[in-house]
């Protein structure tokens, strides 16, 4: 009874997915991981929320975080369902999910919406390294996508708890990265299918990643 109780409800809420990234590009991997996440999970829209400091990332270059948040708008703007979110990078200091949920829902426009984090595999696999796992599964439901030489049997791996608030979610597999982005315009590979044309063109007319 409780559960039917809880699974109307739920039925009831708007569904808004989050896809956060480093975006350093953003690639057709991020987009096609969004897209799949808004139909199966019936979401009503995907923000992609670009990091401002990523907290994993170390002493790693990053490119400024208004570049990859330009290629991020160019990216989704032809989608009805997909915006782009500033508050991590207008927010000092590294980019906590834990702090981003906390904005969003305390956002007048998300008053009684549940979010859905998307997340490829590898990220997730990580997640008992986060900022505060157990808080960050309350205040959200995480989703796993497949993502290419990591299978969902991993999340074996995880503590329980935090698994079982985890939706796999199997979707075709882009064995596109970031990284193998930024070492083919390096060593003067074509990029041309892998990202958005209008990303391709911002990359190539601002010189990035070229060394
Ligand atoms: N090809 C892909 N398929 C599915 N999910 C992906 C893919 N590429 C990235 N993701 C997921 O998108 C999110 C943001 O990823 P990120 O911006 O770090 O891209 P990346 O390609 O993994 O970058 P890098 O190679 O620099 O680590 C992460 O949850 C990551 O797992
Ligand atoms: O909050 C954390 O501790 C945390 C640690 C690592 C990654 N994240 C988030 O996970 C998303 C993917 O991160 P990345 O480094 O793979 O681009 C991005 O939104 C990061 O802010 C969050």
């Amino acid at each position: 009874m409780q559960d039917k109780v809880e699974r109307s409800v739920m039925a009831e809420r708007r569904k808004i997915g989050i896809m956060g990234g480093t975006f350093d590009p953003i690639h057709n991997g991020h987009l096609l991981a969004a897209d799949e996440a808004h139909a199966a999970l019936g979401l009503s829209e995907v923000i992609f929320v670009p990091t401002g400091q990523p907290p994993h990332k170390g002493k790693q270059h990053v490119t400024s975080a208004e570049d990859r948040y330009i290629m991020a708008e160019l990216a989704t703007v032809n989608c009805p369902y997909f915006s782009v979110s500033r508050v991590e990078i207008d927010r000092a200091g590294k980019s906590y999910t834990i702090d981003t949920l906390r904005t969003l829902r305390a956002m007048p426009e998300y008053e009684g919406v549940l979010f859905y984090f998307i997340t490829g595999l590898d990220a997730v696999l990580d997640i008992v390294s986060w900022k505060n796992p157990e808080e960050i599964m309350q205040l959200c439901r995480f989703v796993a996508v497949s993502r290419y030489g990591y299978t969902h049997k991993r999340m074996e791996e995880l503590p329980q708890d935090l698994r079982e608030r985890i939706i796999p979610l199997e979707i075709p597999l882009l064995a596109i990265s970031s990284t193998e982005l930024r070492e083919r315009i390096k060593t003067g590979r074509s990029i041309k299918f892998m990202v958005p044309t209008a990303v391709e063109r911002f990359i190539r007319k601002k010189s990035l990643y070229i060394n």
